[in-house]
């Protein structure tokens, strides 16, 4: 069967309250879903993204090449089947693909917000995308699942709205974002303030996209190595050397160096900096026991059937994070929670990589 490939935004002029006390007003939310709404609307399935993901996460637009980030596990007859399943996919808010960020226009004057604004947390992205489905008439869902920050986001559903999924997956993902992983945000943040071409905030996103942004190419660096990990750089590099490349020029390069390189400016061509900063301040304050005494206090909220999923070697958001939550849920007698660590090299990509791993997992979840 076809895709079916829908792509929408939906305007809210209603106040977003958010975690900050602050308000976000009028906003945009832009989504995608494929598949079809079955008639007792019993077969939503919700997919939440990660930090640079958006709304796209399956099949191809028109005159592109590129797939949607997880077109490998949905898809007619994949591990998510739009055959029987219809999905929804939002861009979250703070984010740079048509929801509303810190480059949306500010009303009434209609300059980007820039540093105006808010802070948004995960639990605002859920609460906004929460507001969505209420404007399209689904009150509950079959199964809520991400990785990373969609990891987190599915998390925060299952606090904060234990009775909207039958089912929730997250993966890759952590209770609350440890040292580590904000420190590998700072150089990121660090290195997009300190380029003069940033413009503290006020560049112009069109000369970014043609010229780049070395600062945010630096960052985007560091959150490569924190993605992979040093099994999957050996296997994928070794110490390759490029070809044309003189072994003793000092800008010769290892294939390592080449691929921090492409993917570090590259990404400046298709990601916006600030959204950057304001995503990461995101994930740096995602604390499921915020607002809460305790983690344990937090997890007696949880009734939906809770899957969480580990990759062995994530260097970002350790297994142990994961295994942790899954204790924490024993501890308070959660009898509908379940654990598995997943056997990987790869690192923290590998949950956008290594579907093979983990896509009958997915599916038996479903079924
Ligand atoms: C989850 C979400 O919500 S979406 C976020 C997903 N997107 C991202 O993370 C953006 C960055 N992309 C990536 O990191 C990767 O493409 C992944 C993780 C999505 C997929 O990884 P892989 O399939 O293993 O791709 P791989 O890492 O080999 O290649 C990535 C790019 O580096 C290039 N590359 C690979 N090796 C080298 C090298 N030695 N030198 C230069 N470039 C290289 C590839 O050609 C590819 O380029 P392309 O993106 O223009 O096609
Ligand atoms: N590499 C993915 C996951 C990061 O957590 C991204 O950039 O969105």
């Amino acid at each position: 069967m076809s895709l079916n490939l829908k792509t929408h935004t939906e305007h809210f002029t209603n106040p977003l309250y958010l975690e900050s006390g602050r308000i976000l007003e009028p906003y945009d939310i832009t989504y995608e879903t494929y598949g079809e709404l079955n008639d007792d609307k019993s077969n939503v399935i919700v997919i939440c993204h990660a930090l640079t993901g958006s709304h796209h996460c399956a099949g191809i637009y028109e005159n592109e090449n590129k797939a949607g980030w997880w077109d490998g596990l949905i898809g007619s007859g994949k591990a998510i089947d739009t055959d029987k399943y219809f999905v929804i996919c939002t861009n979250v808010i703070g984010s740079c693909f048509g929801s509303s960020g810190p480059m949306s226009p500010k009303v009434p004057h209609h300059e980007p917000y820039r540093y105006k604004f808010p802070v948004v947390t995960i639990k605002d992205m859920v609460k906004a995308q929460r507001i969505l489905f209420d404007r399209l008439d689904i009150h509950r869902v079959h199964a809520i699942i991400g990785g990373s920050m969609g990891g987190m986001q599915a998390l925060q559903f299952a606090i904060h709205y234990p009775n909207f999924a039958t089912k929730i997956i997250s993966m890759a993902a952590t209770h609350a974002t440890q040292p580590w992983a904000i420190a590998f945000n700072k150089v990121a943040q660090e290195s997009i303030l300190k380029d003069p071409d940033f413009k503290q905030g006020y560049y112009d996103p069109e000369v970014i996209k043609e010229q780049g942004l070395s600062g945010m190419a630096v960052g985007r660096m560091a959150g490569h190595i924190s993605f992979l990990s040093h099994e999957s750089m050996r296997k994928k590099f070794g110490r390759e050397y490029k070809r044309d490349d003189g072994l003793y020029e000092l800008f010769g390069k290892f294939q390592v160096e080449s691929y921090l390189e492409y993917n570090g400016y590259n990404f400046t061509k298709w990601f916006d900096p600030l959204a950057y900063l304001y995503i990461t301040k995101a994930i740096n304050l995602f604390d499921l026991s915020r607002g809460f005494d305790s983690l344990s206090e937090a997890m007696t909220k949880v009734t939906a059937e809770l899957h969480l999923i580990s990759f062995r070697n994530d260097q970002l958001f350790k297994n142990f994070e994961m295994k942790e939550l899954s204790d924490t849920l024993t501890e308070v007698g959660n009898k509908n929670h379940h654990y598995i660590d997943v056997d990987s090299d790869y690192g923290h990509d590998a949950f956008l990589v290594e579907l093979d791993k983990f896509q009958d997992y997915v599916s038996d979840v479903l079924k």
